[in-house]
């Protein structure tokens, strides 16, 4: 029988939104147990504090017991921001071995860097997962090192298919991961933003203007998830011949809104490439 998240040991390295997002995800789908979660950071003790009364994680306040909680995981998910990375994995490295199985979520970071940076063998799972894991809407891609075993992949796909869909890409193509999805619910949020700021200035009070733009991007979400039509297709439906919608897109247009969108997605992506490459520059990777 293969194992499961349940019996094993996760420990996260870094307790930001991204770690938060997956952790919370898992213990509210109840794929892992909180008592089984470790969570560590470098100083903010109140921040541990405050998941530890949510959650029911484990905590340490101390080195020696955070760097207990990490050499007792049987996962450990590295999730500092990418300009912490040297420093913290230069002191992690001491307390992994390789039967631990490693699971970045850090931007541009490529699995031949990790491994050099920490000089293990153990086996590397790259993903790029996005903040709606939190309510087990998640998009994730992942990548493996040649060593994760099939066991390992079965694990790391429970672990973000529990909190959302996953996927599976070429190393290489976690960066534009990083650009559609990664960094997408920004996009999506700061579309948010300006519908409701026009509802407002149209006349509508804030509440209101909110809430008809949430059901309105909810509604759109899960018209093109449950009809399977193309959304080009479904906006047509929208779109009477010289009617407002046209107009509006028109508008849209003349604003190179999508040509806007597909720029911030390849800008995005490129930027992840840059922030992997700025991490230990001279570093060779295996
Ligand atoms: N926020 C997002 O939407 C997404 C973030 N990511 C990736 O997740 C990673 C974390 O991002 P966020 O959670 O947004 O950042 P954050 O700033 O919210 O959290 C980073 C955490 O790392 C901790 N940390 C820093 N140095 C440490 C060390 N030496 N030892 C232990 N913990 C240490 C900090 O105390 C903090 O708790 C980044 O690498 C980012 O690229 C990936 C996908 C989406
Ligand atoms: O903005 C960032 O760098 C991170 C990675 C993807 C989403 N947030």
């Amino acid at each position: 029988m293969s194992t499961t998240l349940q019996e094993l040991r996760i420990a996260f390295v870094g307790a930001g939104s991204m770690a938060e997002a997956i952790f919370r995800g898992l213990i509210e789908n109840k794929v892992a147990d909180p008592d089984r979660i470790a969570v560590i950071n470098r100083s903010d003790r109140d921040k541990l504090e405050r998941l530890q009364a949510r959650y029911g994680v484990q905590v340490s306040f101390d080195t020696e017991g955070k760097n207990a909680l990490i050499a007792a995981a049987d996962i450990v998910v590295l999730a500092m921001k990418p300009k912490d990375v040297e420093s913290s994995f230069a002191e992690l490295k001491q307390h992994l071995s390789s039967r631990q199985l490693l699971v970045s979520v850090i931007a541009g970071l490529s699995i031949g860097k990790i491994t050099a940076l920490l000089e293990t063998d153990a086996p590397i799972v790259r993903t790029m997962p996005n903040t709606s894991s939190t309510i087990g809407l998640g998009a994730t891609g992942l990548s493996f090192s040649a060593g994760v075993s099939a066991e390992q992949r079965g694990l790391a796909l429970q672990m973000f298919e529990s909190v959302g869909i996953a996927t599976v890409v070429d190393e290489p193509l976690l960066d534009i991961v990083t650009g559609v999805s990664g960094s997408g619910p920004a996009y999506v949020y700061y579309f948010m933003e300006a519908m409701t700021k026009a509802a407002v200035e149209g006349g509508l009070a804030e509440q209101e203007a909110r809430r008809l733009t949430v059901q309105t991007v909810l509604g759109a979400a899960r018209m093109v998830e449950l009809t399977q039509e193309d959304p080009a297709e479904l906006r047509r439906k929208v779109t009477s011949p010289n009617g407002t919608t046209q107009a509006a897109l028109q508008t849209l247009d003349n604003h190179q809104f999508c040509e806007g969108i597909v720029r911030a997605v390849f800008r995005a992506a490129e930027r992840a490439k840059e922030m992997g490459e700025a991490i230990a520059p001279g570093v060779n990777q295996r």
